[in-house]
C-alpha cells in the first residue's frame, strides 16, 4: 500500500537516499529541506524514474512558525502522514568545549533538538494509529567523544526524546524508532568542517564508512514490519567501527 512519507533534510545524505528508497517502493513523499532547487531536482528525478508523487515543503526546521504553517497548509489529499523521518540535522565544529563557538552550539541545538520537536508537534495532528516516527540519532547520542560536546548532547537529546515520545504515543498506537548511525560518508563532515574538504575527507580515511544508501536501507526496513512490531532503537555502524570512539583502520 502506498504510504505518505515526510522526510526532513531530504536535499542530501540520508534524507535524499530515503526519498529514493521509499520512492522505489511506491510511496509518495513530502520533502523538506532549505535548498529548494535540490528538492525540485530530486522530486523531478524520482517522478521520472519511479512515477513518484512528491510535495515540497521547503522550510527551515528551526523556524517554528514555518514548520507549523507548512503542515497546517497541507493540501487536501496530503493531510495524512504515515511515516515521519526526522532526519534534518548537523554537526558544526569539532572543538574543545572552551574553544567552541556559541553560535555553532545554538545552531546544532536549534536544528537537531528544537527542529525535531517543532516538526513532530506540527505533524502529529496528521498522524493516525499505525503511523511511524523515525528519528535520526547517532552513535554520538550513545557515547560522548572528545570535542563532541554539544553535538553529542543534541543526539543524546534525540535518544531521550525518542524514548519519551514512544511512551507518550503508546495510547495512540504510533511507532517511534530511533536510528543511530556511525560514520557515514555524506555532506555531514563538509558541513561540520565548514567547507574544508580536506579535513572532511580525512574523517573517512582508512576505513569503509556507511553510505547514505546503507542507512536508508535500514530505515526503510524498520518501516516494513507488521503493525504489532516496532524496532525501538537501532545502532548501525560500518564493520570497521565498534562505537562512537573505536575504529579498526587499514594500516
Ligand atoms: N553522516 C554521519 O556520519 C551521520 C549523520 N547523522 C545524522 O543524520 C542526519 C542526516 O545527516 P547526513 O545525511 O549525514 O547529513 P547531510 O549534511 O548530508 O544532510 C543533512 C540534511 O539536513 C538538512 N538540514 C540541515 N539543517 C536544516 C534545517 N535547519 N532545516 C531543514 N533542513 C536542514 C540539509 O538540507 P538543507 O541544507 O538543504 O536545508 C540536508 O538535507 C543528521 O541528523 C545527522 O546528525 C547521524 C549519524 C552519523
Ligand atoms: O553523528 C555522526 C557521527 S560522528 O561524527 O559523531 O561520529
Amino acid at each position: 500500500m502506498s504510504k505518505t512519507v515526510l522526510i526532513t533534510g531530504a536535499t542530501a545524505g540520508f534524507g535524499a537516499a530515503c526519498a529514493e528508497r521509499f520512492a522505489e517502493t511506491g510511496h509518495r513523499l513530502l520533502l523538506n529541506g532549505r535548498r529548494t532547487e535540490r528538492l525540485e531536482a530530486i522530486a523531478a528525478d524520482l517522478k521520472t524514474r519511479f512515477g513518484t508523487e512528491s510535495l515540497l515543503l521547503p522550510f527551515d526546521v528551526r523556524d517554528r512558525a514555518a514548520a507549523t504553517a507548512a503542515l497546517e497548509g497541507l493540501p487536501e489529499g496530503w493531510r495524512n502522514i504515515d511515516i515521519l523521518i526526522n532526519n534534518a540535522g548537523l554537526a558544526l565544529g569539532r572543538d574543545l568545549f572552551a574553544e567552541a563557538s556559541l553560535d555553532d552550539w545554538d545552531t546544532m541545538l536549534d536544528t537537531n533538538v528544537k527542529g525535531l520537536l517543532y516538526v513532530t508537534k506540527a505533524a502529529l495532528p496528521y498522524m493516525d494509529r499505525g503511523a511511524h516516527i523515525i528519528n535520526l540519532g547517532s552513535v554520538a547520542g550513545k557515547e560522548v567523544y572528545e570535542r563532541g560536546n554539544v553535538y553529542c548532547a543534541s543526539k543524546f537529546a534525540v535518544d531521550a526524546l525518542s524514548r519519551s515520545l514512544r511512551i507518550d504515543l503508546l495510547p495512540r498506537g504510533i511507532k517511534v524508532t530511533a536510528i543511530h548511525p556511525g560514520a557515514a560518508d555524506t555532506e555531514f563532515s563538509l558541513v561540520r568542517f565548514k567547507g574544508d574538504a580536506d579535513t572532511a575527507r580525512k574523517v573517512y580515511a582508512g576505513f569503509t564508512p556507511l553510505s547514505a544508501r546503507d542507512v536508508a536501507e535500514v530505515i526503510h526496513y524498520t518501516s516494513t514490519l507488521p503493525p504489532h512490531v516496532c524496532i525501538n532503537d537501532l545502532v548501525l555502524t560500518c564493520t570497521q567501527q565498534a562505537d562512537a570512539i573505536y575504529f579498526h583502520k587499514d594500516s
